[in-house]
């Protein structure tokens, strides 16, 4: 990808600025501190060049700009570093979403019906059930409400409260990162918050994410359960991609979050005390 400054900051006789990877730096930078002394001679000679380079370096306003290391031939001074970093960074973010963007695009093969696989869209969009919080939410309510030990309602209680905790981080993150769901999504999903507009991250990975480790934690201990129960998680996240819905990063980036999430329930564990506490104030 290349940088728009870049085109237009090239010397006129096309020879480079500076040589190999220390040119960026001298493009994102108003003044060729480092240039040779006969390049800064030539410019000074050209007296637009020469106010515009006094009024947009800093350095030049702090009035060290002639006798920081470059200019002297010692090499790029500390700061050049400091510009470069962000740079670099700025520019391997905008790759890494190019590269979301493309694939994201190519692997939405059901987004709608006329899709090179529309025929799978409606088991696509079973998984999406299986993954959506009321399922979860009135499945856990009603696990807790049905438990006769007071171990499974501690731990039916403690998926509720990861379940609420899920729903509102990923609205939090959703309502900061303000990320639009890709265009070719068919926006036809139930059940949806006013955030559910925005796609980073995917709420149905979070939740799959963490639920899924829950599971693996406290409730399925059969090894071809577990396999299964893995096998959901995955499915949940592709079928986000398939559908359109989401980008491939939101659902990376919400595979992640929903594991810390449930991290968090660990940490936040109400035990049977706690929970009695509870039910003694509510009864
Ligand atoms: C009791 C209560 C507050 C239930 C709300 C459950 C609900 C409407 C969850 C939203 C689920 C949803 C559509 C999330 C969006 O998932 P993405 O993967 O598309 O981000």
């Amino acid at each position: 990808m290349h940088s728009p400054k870049a085109k237009n900051t090239g010397r006129r006789d096309g020879s480079p600025v500076l040589g190999g990877s220390f040119e960026f730096v001298s493009l994102t930078k108003p003044v060729n501190r480092s240039s040779p002394r006969h390049l800064l001679q030539r410019q000074g000679s050209d007296p637009t060049t020469a106010r515009l380079r006094a009024s947009e370096s800093p350095l030049r306003r702090r009035g060290s700009g002639s006798s920081t290391g470059s200019a002297s031939g010692q090499g790029p001074p500390e700061e050049d570093g400091i510009r470069l970093n962000p740079s670099l960074i700025g520019i391997s973010l905008s790759s890494l979403l190019a590269i979301d963007l493309w694939l994201s695009k190519r692997l939405s093969v059901c987004a709608c019906e006329d899709s090179s696989w529309g025929s799978v869209r409606p088991l696509m969009k079973l998984i999406e059930v299986s993954g959506h919080g009321i399922p979860w939410l009135a499945g856990a309510a009603y696990s807790l409400y049905k438990s006769d030990t007071a171990a499974g309602q501690e731990v039916m209680l403690n998926l509720l409260v990861g379940l609420l905790l899920d729903l509102i981080l990923v609205g939090i993150v959703k309502a900061v990162v303000r990320r639009r769901r890709p265009a070719h999504n068919q926006m036809d999903m139930f059940a949806t918050f006013s955030v559910d507009r925005y796609s980073f991250p995917s709420g149905h990975a979070t939740r799959a994410a963490m639920c899924g480790r829950f599971l693996l934690a406290h409730l399925v201990l059969a090894a071809p359960l577990r396999v299964l129960v893995l096998l959901w998680v995955g499915l949940v996240g592709l079928s986000r991609v398939l559908l359109g819905r989401h980008n491939v990063t939101d659902v990376l980036f919400g595979f992640w979050m929903g594991y810390c999430q449930y991290n968090l329930v660990e940490i936040l564990w109400f035990s049977p005390q706690t929970l009695q506490g509870l039910l003694g104030h509510l009864a």
